[in-house]
């Protein structure tokens, strides 16, 4: 087998390594801003604050205007199309905003299930057709990496070896081409927690999973110093009745990570699944206190858990900026601290930040 056809420039390759490097530096990790109009319309309705494209606007305006500092903990945003180009109540664009601060702004490039006949309701991803013709738009319109998320579950024969090869293929081909247009890709196989089975069976569903997903990279071409990891935590089952401390999910996080993910990779950013705020953090803490070797960044790229407090005190009120923006850069230092094995739990979290925040079959 010959190396005959370099699928990356060394310019490119430099290019790439470079902003997965920034996002993840000194402790920094991922806002994940980038629910879907429908996913945006359950968050909305559990503050009974109505999903209209402005309120989505307002409540993204105050996350993203909030004082500079919070560059040193939020290294990248994943947006939503349309806030992408949203502006600000000033007329100035939300990517603009974010890159002063000297965040990396990603865009979410996937675009929804679609159904595997003849498997135990287990899906594949929407989004290729056009994806190249998309990303070299967005790479202009100011964009440096892109998330996809691939959704395997945990049940009767599942996932399949079918849902896993045809996830983790997906997965690469999505990778190849944002790499090719200048976008370092998120690449996200979720095993949702959906189910009631131990911590056990979900590390080896997620090395399993895992596994699948270099390989394909790697058939792919995929350079994976430009590229980020963002797996679910190995954790039990929402359902299960067996309880772990976050030393014993850190164990089988990172046991299952170093049997699987090559140590090229720069930096593995978890995402929250349903996990409380606080719960996301001292996992996270706990994960990088783990005593196995750790030759990759660990951080975060969570969405309801950087979000959840914040979403609470706005409250759809633009009086409650102040609070509302407290409570995310809260969130986001208690997270940077955890990304260097740093963080202190005080006790003064408030109500919002310890409840569970899953959704069944959370799936788009
Ligand atoms: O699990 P979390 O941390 O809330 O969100 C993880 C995530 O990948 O899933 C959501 C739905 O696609 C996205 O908004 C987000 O980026």
């Amino acid at each position: 087998m010959a190396y005959q056809f370099p699928a990356l420039t060394s310019e490119q390759k430099k290019e790439l390594s470079e902003i997965a490097q920034r996002i993840v530096a000194n402790g920094k990790g991922i806002l994940a801003a980038d629910e879907s109009v429908g996913t945006m319309g359950s968050r909305l309705q559990r503050i009974k604050v109505e999903n209209t494209e402005e309120n989505r606007r307002q409540f993204r305006e105050i996350l993203f205007t909030v004082d500079d500092s919070v560059s040193q903990s939020i290294g990248g945003v994943i947006l939503f199309r349309e806030t992408l180009y949203q502006k600000d109540s000033q007329g100035k664009l939300f990517r603009d905003i974010l890159k002063e601060k000297g965040i990396v702004v990603g865009i979410k490039l996937d675009q929804g299930g679609a159904p595997l006949a003849g498997t135990n309701k287990e899906t594949t991803i929407q989004g290729l057709d056009g994806l190249s013709e998309r990303c070299a738009q967005y790479k202009k319109d100011g964009a440096d990496f892109g998330k996809w998320r691939a959704v395997l579950k945990i049940d009767n024969q599942c996932p399949s070896h079918l849902a896993i090869q045809e996830n983790a293929n997906t997965l690469a081909r999505y990778a190849s081409i944002c790499q090719q247009n200048g976008l370092v890709p998120i690449v996200e196989p979720e095993v949702i927690a959906d189910g009631d089975h131990d911590m056990e069976h979900c590390q080896y569903v997620t090395e399993k999973v895992l596994a699948a997903v270099y390989k394909a990279l790697n058939d792919h071409h995929v350079y994976l110093e430009g590229t980020l990891l963002k797996p679910n935590m190995v954790t039990a089952g929402h359902a299960s009745t067996k309880k772990y401390t976050p030393e014993q999910v850190a164990m089988a996080t990172v046991t299952a990570l170093y049997r699987t993910v090559p140590a090229a990779v720069p930096g593995i950013c978890f995402l929250s699944g349903g996990m409380s705020e606080e719960d996301a953090t001292l996992n996270l803490n706990a994960i990088n206190l783990c005593p196995l070797p750790k030759p990759w960044k660990l951080s975060f790229s969570y969405g309801r858990a950087l979000q959840a407090s914040a979403l609470a005190a706005w409250g759809g009120k633009a009086a409650n900026k102040k609070a509302t923006q407290e409570a995310f850069m809260k969130r986001a230092l208690a997270n940077c601290q955890a990304a260097k094995g740093q963080y202190v739990h005080t006790g003064s979290s408030g109500a919002a930040s310890t409840q569970s925040l899953f959704t069944a079959c959370y799936t788009y």
